[in-house]
């Protein structure tokens, strides 16, 4: 075995070797399907540990997970911050540190932003794949921060939208957003208007209390809600999380971490691995939620995925 010092990977060259997040597309799948095989499959992903700095409204998430499909073993070390006005700093800061699984020899430290906006999006594109109505004309992204640009760059270059609607608290924030992605996205007032009629709803926000009501969505719609990874914290009204079938990415974490999941007390229907497995049927014809509070092994996948692009000279 080398003892090489681990090589250092920025965001910028996360950013050159992760191009797109459907690159991402086949490892993920696999992963989760895995995931949800149990012992079987291979993964092993403890929930993750989360620490709050009370002080500051702030959490340090730690992250690890083994892969032996992948034969990859990493661990995130996640920041994230409530909104301060007075802060500069990105609300959310990553880190990803990539083992040798053979002898425990750290082999990449991996700036963790970039993984963590792909590999998300990638796994709501997968839900969505999965879960959306047929046709499905209309995206509404609910939010504008960083996920919010990786889901707009991953869903309009994987589904054939012939509308996108933003809604973000702050307008401004809609508005610069929506002028710098490149294609034409309309930036609604209120979350009523942005989510009227669409098919398929995004929510990206960091918000605590909810923002998206049942009565306003379109029966058959499909929601990945994405924000709200806290016990007490919401994106989705009680109304709608219980009218949905409700798809996870973990029953552990959600039932551990997800206030939608926990204080609307809806049922769980299925991992998401599951119904890649096909254990479970999708039933696209229903509203459908999928709630992703985001899985280890999703950042294990990623960081080997650019550590082999690297290590390949590219
Ligand atoms: N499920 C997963 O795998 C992951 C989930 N997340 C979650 O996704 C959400 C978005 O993350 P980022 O885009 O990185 O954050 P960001 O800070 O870049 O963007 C957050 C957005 O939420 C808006 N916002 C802030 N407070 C709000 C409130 N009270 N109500 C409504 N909107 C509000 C902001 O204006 C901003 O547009 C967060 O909740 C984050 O924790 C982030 C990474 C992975
Ligand atoms: O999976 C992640 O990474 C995160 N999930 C929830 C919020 C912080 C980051």
């Amino acid at each position: 075995m080398s003892s090489a010092p681990p090589v250092f990977i920025s965001a910028a060259d996360v950013e050159r070797l992760l191009p797109r997040a459907s690159l991402l597309l086949p490892g993920l799948e696999a992963a989760l399907s895995n995931f949800s095989a149990g012992p079987a499959g291979g993964v092993e992903q403890p929930l993750r540990a989360v620490l709050r700095v009370r002080p500051y409204r702030g959490f340090l998430g730690v992250m690890p997970a083994y892969s032996a499909a992948d034969d990859a073993l990493s661990t995130k070390l996640v920041t994230f911050y409530e909104p301060r006005g007075d802060s500069a700093a990105p609300s959310h800061q990553a880190t990803v540190l990539l083992f040798d699984p053979r002898c425990g020899a750290l082999r990449a430290v991996l700036d963790g932003a970039v993984i963590t906006a792909k590999r998300t999006a990638a796994v709501s594109a997968i839900a969505t794949k999965l879960l959306m109505p047929r046709p499905a004309a209309v995206l509404c992204i609910l939010g504008a921060g960083v996920q919010a640009r990786s889901h707009y760059e991953a869903f309009t270059e994987l589904f054939d939208f012939t509308e996108v609607r933003l809604w973000n608290r702050t307008e401004q924030r809609a508005l610069q957003l929506a002028s710098s992605v490149g294609g034409a996205v309309r930036v609604c007032g209120t979350v009523r208007d942005a989510v009227c009629g669409a098919d398929v709803i995004v929510t990206v926000t960091m918000a605590t209390a909810p923002i998206l009501f049942g009565e306003w969505v379109k029966p058959g719609a499909h929601i990945n809600a994405v924000g709200a990874s806290r016990p007490d914290w919401r994106e989705l009204d009680d109304a709608l999380m219980k009218s949905s079938v409700l798809v996870v990415d973990s029953r552990e974490a959600a039932l551990a971490e997800s206030g939608d999941v926990i204080l609307s007390g809806a049922e769980i229907f299925a991992e998401l691995g599951e119904l890649l497995k096909g254990t479970k049927p999708a039933q696209p014809e229903k509203t459908t939620v999928f709630k992703s509070l985001g899985m280890a092994v999703e950042d294990t996948v990623a960081a080997k995925f650019v550590y082999d692009a690297w290590s390949a000279g590219n």
